[in-house]
């Protein structure tokens, strides 16, 4: 019943509710106006059969008294004036009837309860109950009576039902309507979304309430959904901003190594390298970190800028051109006809990136190897055509940079493996694979150790012990020697100081590279380093080669100078294999010469070299220097160097390069100690590297 209430629409139910109401009420007002009047009219009925029953009583009773029977009917005959009694008589005592009266039209076979009034009166004289009088009434007026007003009040009931249905259908539509518009205009707007729509209940009551509720609502929606509208806007543009970011360079806008990535991605999914050719140019700017370094990155980022709009002027707009790293371009052709088109177009590359470029007020030439690979010639997919690329390119560089090489399957073992070791490399330091290693310095005339050269060692997990000669230039070439160079410092410097404190003054000398040296940067950070190490500074000693010096001349003289300035030590290494001008030298505040070891591999017998050992050694005890003569392998090199005026001596006749607990062994024997015959040193040797 109640479900079946609560599916009705709210007018049915308002209506349902009012008939209802006023048809209880009805009723039982009905009942209760039945109920009174039919004890009032029966009471009154009552009343006066009992008041007639009574006169007739006091009329009868001399009658009765006297036996007479004749006035006694005659008294109650009385009674026929009265149509609704339907019997009268006296009953004496003994049961005796003494008079009776009947209507004459009656049977007197009327049952006494069906709608009769049944009265009895005493007839007493001298306090002695003569008889009784017993009256029956008809009452079938009074239930007449009481029906009609039944009957009157059922159509009151029933006439005030439908005008008042008329009414309250016609009243409760000022609740109705407005629950209706309200209806009506959610449905539309959670429909439509719409959310300009107003509710327009003008009633100041609940309703009017709900209708602003709602209204209010919607506002508060509609101010939400344009601030969630505006965020989201904000989210999306950052988004974009951030996506945008993640895949291009920020400071030449092309696309980067992430984008690269995930294109050639979506192209392999598309199946673009099988089913058509595509090439690969990798460009690598030859001297682009020696302008950054000289002339400051926001020249050097002026000069990307540049080098991008050249690179994007020369391709098709389906090409791509990436920026994949510091001065690496990676350009990607697609549909290329073949190889020879794709190094065709590299050559159109090197063209313009070599002519010269206005940056800064001041002219810049740079060159730029590139390497090109071919797909499917040369590639099944895009990392091999990635790795290809950048082997050929390796290739050009080695060969003197400034070339376009395309790839061919002699170039790959040999720059791929190059390709893997300096991938390897860029993790050594983190996995704690390089170590430093130290080889004595020998003051010659006394055999006493005076200071020690420190050198990179790195243990490669799989390919054992690499060559400093082999990881060095790579770590040249990608920039990482900036890096393993300060770790050398750190490392050579603090481990010197220790000796130091535990044996007296002992110099360490760590090699500087040239990429190292066109960093402005070098000197405060050499000197930060030292000074944390705890090394006194005229035991911390820098070797550079000639070549790095002689390329640079003014740089290299202020350099040095700031250097010398900060206490260090200098030392000019491999002296003698360089384009060295000897006029050059004096311009630098160099303490050592470092005689290279290929002048003294064929001493004492090489005349030649025993001639130009002793030029080196007379012009630096001319310019103040000292010298140490490198690659010393027998007693013979070290006497004759001695006699020529080195001072010092370096060499397996010594020792190898030791690992740092070796050599703190070698100086706890050495130290103070005559070193004429090679003992300690060739027995280290064989447990060194
Ligand atoms: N045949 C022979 N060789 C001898 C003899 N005595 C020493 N040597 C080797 O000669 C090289 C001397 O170092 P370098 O000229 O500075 O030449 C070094 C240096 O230019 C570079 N290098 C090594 N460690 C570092 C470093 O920490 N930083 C930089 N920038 N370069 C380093 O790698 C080069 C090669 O280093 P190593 O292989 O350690 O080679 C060392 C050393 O082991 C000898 O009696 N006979």
């Amino acid at each position: 019943m109640r479900a079946w209430l609560n599916d009705l629409p709210i007018p049915v139910k308002l209506w349902i509710f009012n008939v209802l109401t006023a048809l209880i009420a009805g009723v039982v007002s009905a009942v209760l106006l039945i109920l009174i009047v039919w004890r009032v009219e029966y009471g009154e009925a009552q009343r006066d059969a009992e008041i007639k029953a009574a006169i007739i009583a006091e009329n009868a009773l001399p009658a009765l008294q006297f036996r007479d029977n004749r006035t006694a009917d005659e008294i109650l005959a009385g009674l026929a004036r009265d149509g609704a009694v339907l019997d009268a008589r006296i009953v004496e005592a003994n049961g005796q009837v003494f008079a009776r009266f009947t209507p004459p039209d009656d049977s007197g076979q009327r049952d006494v309860s069906e709608d009769t009034l049944q009265v009895a009166v005493p007839m007493s004289a001298g306090g002695e109950r003569l008889a009784t009088l017993e009256v029956i009434s008809d009452t079938t007026t009074v239930s007449d009576q009481i029906v009609t007003y039944i009957a009157a009040l059922g159509l009151a009931t029933a006439v005030a039902l439908i005008v008042g249905s008329f009414i309250v259908v016609r009243l409760q539509r000022a609740i109705t309507d407005p629950l209706a518009e309200l209806t009506h205009l959610m449905g539309e707007v959670s429909g439509s979304r719409d959310l300009s729509r107003r509710a327009r209940v003008p009633n100041r009551d609940e309703l009017g309430q709900l209708s602003d509720s709602f209204n209010r609502m919607i506002d508060q929606i509609d101010q939400r959904n344009t601030a969630l509208g505006l965020e989201l806007a904000e989210r999306l543009r950052a988004e974009e901003r951030l996506e945008h970011l993640a895949h291009h360079d920020p400071v030449t806008g092309l696309p980067n190594r992430h984008f690269f990535r995930k294109r050639t991605g979506d192209l392999t999914r598309g199946k673009a390298l099988a089913e058509g050719s595509m090439a690969l140019l990798f460009v690598d700017l030859d001297n682009f970190k020696y302008i950054n370094d000289t002339f400051g990155h926001d020249c050097g980022d002026q000069l990307l800028v540049a080098v991008a709009e050249r690179l994007l002027a020369c391709v098709r707009a389906h090409d791509m051109v990436v920026r994949f790293g510091g001065d690496e371009f990676v350009v990607l052709l697609d549909r290329i006809g073949d190889s020879a088109q794709a190094q065709r177009l590299g050559e159109k590359l090197l063209e313009t990136i070599v002519r010269p470029f206005d940056l800064a007020d001041a002219c810049f030439y740079v060159t730029c190897s590139i390497g090109v690979a071919v797909a499917p010639e040369h590639a099944a997919n895009f990392d091999e055509l990635l790795r290809k690329s950048d082997a050929a390119m390796y290739v050009a560089k080695a060969a003197g940079k400034n070339a376009v090489r395309l790839w061919e399957p002699s170039i790959s073992d040999e720059s791929s493996a190059r390709f893997m070791l300096e991938l390897d490399l860029r993790k050594a330091l983190a996995h704690g694979e390089l170590a430093m290693h130290y080889q004595p310095i020998v003051a010659l005339d006394t055999g006493r150790i005076a200071g020690m050269e420190a050198l990179m060692r790195w243990h490669h997990p799989t390919r054992g012990f690499v060559s400093p000669a082999e990881f060095i230039p790579i770590a040249e070439d990608t920039g990482l020697i900036l890096e393993l160079g300060e770790w050398a410092m750190r490392e050579a410097f603090s481990q010197a100081a220790q000796w130091n404190a535990r044996f007296g003054p002992l110099f360490v000398a760590v090699n500087v590279s040239g990429r190292q040296f066109r960093d402005r940067e070098f000197a405060s950070k050499a000197e930060s380093i030292a000074r944390a190490s705890g090394l006194a500074r005229d035991m911390s000693e820098l070797e550079v080669t000639e070549s790095i010096i002689m390329g640079h001349t003014e740089e290299a003289v202020h350099l040095l100078e700031d250097l010398s300035a900060r206490g260090f030590a200098l030392a000019l290494d491999d002296f003698g294999t360089g384009y060295s001008s000897l006029s050059y030298l004096k311009r630098f505040p160099l303490d050592k010469l470092k005689i290279d070891r290929s002048f003294v591999k064929d001493l004492p017998d090489d005349l030649e070299d025993a001639a130009i050992a002793e030029a080196i050694v007379g012009l630096a005890r001319t310019l103040s220097m000292r010298v140490v003569a490198e690659g010393i392998e027998t007693e013979a090199q070290a006497q004759v160097l001695r006699e020529l005026g080195c001072q010092y001596g370096q060499g397996y006749f010594f020792s190898k390069p030791l690992a740092a607990e070796l050599m703190a062994a070698f100086i706890a024997e050495n130290h103070g100690q005559r070193m004429a015959e090679p003992g300690l040193g060739t027995s280290c040797a064989a447990s060194c590297a």
